[in-house]
């Protein structure tokens, strides 16, 4: 393996440049050249490619976003264009290819490798943490810890007005973020898509503060859910049992901002473990941090097999506020 390529798709996520730096450092240091690719998939597909060196990745480790851009691709869920991907990735002479992202952009990769034969070996990269095969996702930890700093703040005047705040995390598909979040800030309630919601229990545990003479003041948790504006059809139901929630959307606010240390040093960890995976012969595969060890896992797997939510988290969050 003389050159290999690196990207990063998805919905993007803090971690994904000190995941760059990693890649390209600990490839450079075993004489691998390395190709960076622009804006994902949409790059590939149109050979938006560039050499990285040493420099070009200095200072990225405490910044947020990614400095190769991420897209969403749909023309790469076409196998014809998978093909011509290949091809352009061969014109340039890369022998192998690293994806950094979520779940669907791991999906592709699989794909591509499965067609065409290009090894490609892919790293955990969104702030949804819903990827089997790891524990945390790059980005998720600073994701978490962006949302609370925001609901700390919401939570001050909810108490001092005594109010209802409905806020809205990112998740269409997963309460990770929710449950995490809703745990570390003391939430009312938390409102994730893999469980029912209660709003007679809801209405009835505020029904109930009241009656002991306490403020009802609180904040319950929302993750986005796959139908845009369930936080606005919760603030229209609890106002239809006579409560007048704030409704707060944090929304994108959490997929930026500065790193924690936490997703700098797994991106570093993932990024040099994959270059050694890839240089050993592996591809198909991705590489994630079970239990501070480094684990790799087909994509076939990643694919497949879905990363359970905790059910004790979400019991928790609701034994602890009351
Ligand atoms: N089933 C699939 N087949 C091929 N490519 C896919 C597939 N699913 C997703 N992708 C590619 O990965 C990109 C990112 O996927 P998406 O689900 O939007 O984000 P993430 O990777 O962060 O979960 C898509 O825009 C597309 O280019
Ligand atoms: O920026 P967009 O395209 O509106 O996407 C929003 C979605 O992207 C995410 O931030 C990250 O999801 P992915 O990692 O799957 O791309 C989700 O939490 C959110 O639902
Ligand atoms: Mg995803």
């Amino acid at each position: 393996m003389r050159a290999i390529a690196l990207l990063t798709s998805g919905g993007d996520s803090p971690g994904m440049n000190p995941a760059v730096r990693s890649i390209t450092r600990a490839a450079l240091n075993q004489g691998i050249k390395v190709f960076g690719i622009n804006r994902g998939y949409s790059g590939l597909i149109i050979g938006d490619i560039t050499e990285l060196h040493s420099s070009d990745v200095t200072n990225i480790v405490q910044r947020g976003g990614t400095i190769l851009k991420s897209d969403r691709c749909e023309a790469f869920k076409d196998p014809v264009v998978r093909n011509q991907a290949a091809e352009i990735l061969r014109e340039h002479g890369i022998d192998g290819l690293i994806v950094i992202g979520g779940d669907g952009s791991l999906s592709g990769a699989h794909l591509l490798t499965q067609e065409t034969g290009i090894p490609v070996i892919g790293l955990p990269g969104t702030i949804d943490n819903d990827v089997y095969g790891t524990d945390d996702t790059i980005g998720f930890d600073t994701a978490v810890n962006t949302a609370l700093e925001a609901i700390d703040k919401i939570r001050d005047t909810a108490i001092s007005h005594e109010r209802i705040f409905l806020v809205e995390v990112m998740g269409r598909n997963s309460g990770h973020i929710a449950s995490q979040v809703g745990i570390a800030c003391g939430a009312e309630m938390i409102v994730v898509p893999e469980y029912e919601f209660n709003l007679e229990s809801l209405c009835f545990s505020l029904a109930t503060q009241r009656a002991r003479g306490e403020g009802s003041s609180g904040i319950i948790i929302v993750a986005e859910g796959p139908r845009p504006g369930l936080t606005s059809r919760l603030a229209t139901q609890l106002e239809e049992h006579g409560e007048k929630p704030g409704v707060c959307i944090l929304g994108h606010i959490q997929r930026g901002g500065r790193p924690t240390g936490h997703d700098r040093v797994l991106a570093s960890c993932l990024g040099a473990a994959a270059v050694n995976y890839m240089l050993a012969g592996f591809s198909d595969m991705m590489i994630g941090m079970v239990n501070n060890e480094i684990v790799a896992t087909n994509l076939q797997d990643i694919i497949e097999k879905k990363k359970v939510l905790n059910p004790q988290l979400v019991e928790l969050a609701q034994l602890l506020h009351k």
